[in-house]
């Protein structure tokens, strides 16, 4: 008997599977009321209100799967999950109108003053002309996000006659062409907005994304929505801004601590706000239980899962064999994507040697996989990786051939984007691991995991030097370093690593160094 806690409020209705399933028992309890049971719990499933840490994994010995009854995982440590192996499954789809809508609403109501008219009016008021509000009609609607969600709206802000301009370093032309939307870099959009809605799942880029410096230089009287994730608009900020005047307006539904008790915003009369609303309703509770209600009895029957974010949907048998293939290439994808942040339409992957003794197409989506890591909330694994890849217009290829330039095996992945193209080699070798053996026709040799530096700069004297000087006055430890150039005063390049994330202030500085071509810093997270 399979023992399942329910930590949230999840529709009953959804869990019929569960409910039906003579192997499951229910227990429909917080983590707290429950934690005489966890010991025996196989199986969570949450929404957002409970944060499952590695201390409560920790507690569930017999744990063998997480599941989020929504798109955000942020209130999972999914690292601590994998590393005890237990699959994390969300519901990445069921509710995306839900919260469109919600955002719509939002912005509608924020607007018309609405619930600033009705709390009047419920005082016994007549304050016609207090209410003056303004049309969504011809306005200039800035989407940050153009995922699931962002789309949606973007659909819906063209009904309502809505210019759409959209910020996504990861949406390519050829989709933002499809969408009838104008594309353009976070700094442009912002000083042409009237409105903006922010829709990135909340990531270290994109905490703060939206702060007063850029803000500042927003229209006077914007308006500001944030239905994604608290923090992503930072919430002093937004307050200082608008007590000064230059922002007329937000409204929020998310926030950076739930619940915000005594928050400052919400003493506004022009902030309007909603309790995490967005995903809450009948539709949206049916859908995301039913989803998760689905994964949670089709893994403990020992069947694939169809949205897992951290562990492969293949029997164990074939899984320990094509695991290192497995490994390498999620963190090829994952390099590729944080080497070239814009949009990719192309990636094409050549197998050859003995990784052809297997299904290719598994190793393909654990490429994409890694990709998309870096740039969706949605889980990319086995079998979604392909349908994601399309919605999002990116051509996939594969190729095979019998050169493994003397390795037994040899895997080379070619992205193209907008502005540029990047090859990336590997190899899986016996004792040493993982290599990455050529970057953008470079030869070098390093083991994809960890805090890199990636820089590629002109072959002239004091370059590295100076590189490493700034490092060392930021107190940086260099791990390890391959250096590498095409020819004596051409093109050259340098692959670090550090026990840590390099801050972006050192960043900016490697940045404006002279003969320095481009730098990307790139965290890969360990298998
Ligand atoms: N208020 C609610 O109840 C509610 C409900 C559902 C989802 N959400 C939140 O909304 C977020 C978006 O949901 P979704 O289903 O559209 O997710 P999604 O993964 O489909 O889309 C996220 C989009 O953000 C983009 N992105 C990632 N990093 C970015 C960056 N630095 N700058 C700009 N764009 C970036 C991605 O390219 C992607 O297109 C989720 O992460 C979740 O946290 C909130
Ligand atoms: O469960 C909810 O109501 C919120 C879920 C939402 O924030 C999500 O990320 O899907």
């Amino acid at each position: 008997m399979y023992q399942i806690l329910v930590a949230d409020a999840i529709k009953p209705e959804g869990l019929g599977p569960l409910l039906e399933s003579p192997k499951v028992h229910l227990i429909e309890k917080t983590v707290v009321e429950a934690k005489h049971q966890l010991h025996e719990i196989d199986a969570i499933l949450v929404r957002s209100a409970t944060t499952v840490t590695e201390e409560l994994i920790s507690s569930m010995p017999n744990l063998k799967i997480i599941a989020r009854a929504g798109v955000g995982i942020d209130n999972i440590d999914v690292p601590a999950a994998t590393k005890r192996g237990i699959v994390v499954v969300n519901a990445p789809d069921g509710n995306t109108i839900s919260t469109a809508e919600h955002t719509f609403a939002m912005m509608a109501a924020l607007m018309r003053h609405i619930p600033q008219a009705r709390a009047s009016l419920k005082n016994g008021e007549w304050k016609r002309s207090s209410f003056i509000g303004t049309e969504l009609y011809g306005k200039n609607l800035g989407i940050v996000g153009m995922g699931r969600i962002g789309s949606e709206i973007a659909k819906r802000a063209k009904v309502f006659g809505m210019d759409v301009l959209v910020y996504d370093p990861f949406l390519t032309s050829d989709r933002a062409k499809k969408m009838g939307v104008t594309s353009l870099e976070l700094a442009k959009l912002l000083t042409l907005a009237d409105i903006i809605t922010v829709h990135t799942p909340l990531t270290p880029e994109t905490r703060n994304l939206i702060n007063k410096k850029n803000l500042l230089t927003c229209k006077k009287g914007v308006y500001l929505l944030n239905c994604a994730r608290g923090g992503i608009i930072n919430e002093e900020d937004l307050y200082e801004l608008i007590i000064k005047g230059h922002i007329a307006g937000a409204a929020i539904d998310v926030f950076a601590e739930e619940p915000p008790l005594g928050h400052q915003l919400l003493e506004l009369d022009s902030v309007i706000a909603t309790p995490h609303l967005g995903a809450s309703t009948k539709e949206a509770q049916l859908n995301v239980a039913t989803q998760v209600a689905q994964e949670v009895l089709s893994f403990l029957n020992g069947n694939p899962v169809t949205s897992s974010i951290n562990l492969p949907a293949i029997s164990k048998e074939v899984f320990a064999k094509v695991q290192p293939f497995y490994e390498l290439i999620k963190q090829m994808g994952s390099i590729v994507s944080q080497s070239m942040p814009e949009g990719i339409h192309e990636i094409t992957v050549n197998y050859a040697g003995e990784v052809l003794d297997f299904d290719t197409s598994i190793l393909t989506k654990s490429l994409l996989s890694g990709f998309f890591k870096s740039r969706l909330d949605v889980p990319v694994n086995e079998v979604n990786a392909f349908l994601i890849a399309k919605e999002r217009g990116l051509t996939i290829g594969e190729k095979t051939s019998h050169d493994t330039f003397g390795y037994s095996n040899f895997i080379t992945v070619t992205a193209k984007g907008d502005n540029r193209q990047l090859g990336i080699s590997g190899t899986y070798v016996d004792h040493y691991g993982s290599r990455i053996v050529r970057l953008n026709d470079f030869t070098i040799d390093f083991h994809p995991e960890g805090n890199l530096l990636y820089v590629q700069h002109m072959d002239r004297p004091g370059v590295i030097g100076r590189v490493g000087k700034i490092l060392g006055d930021h107190g940086e430890n260099i791990a390890t370093m391959q250096v590498g150039r095409k020819q004596a005063g051409g093109e050259a390049i340098m692959l670090l690593s550090f026990d840590n994330p390099l801050s972006d202030d050192i960043l900016r500085k490697l940045k404006q160094l002279d003969d320095i071509t481009f730098l990307y810093r790139i965290t890969l997270h360990g298998s």
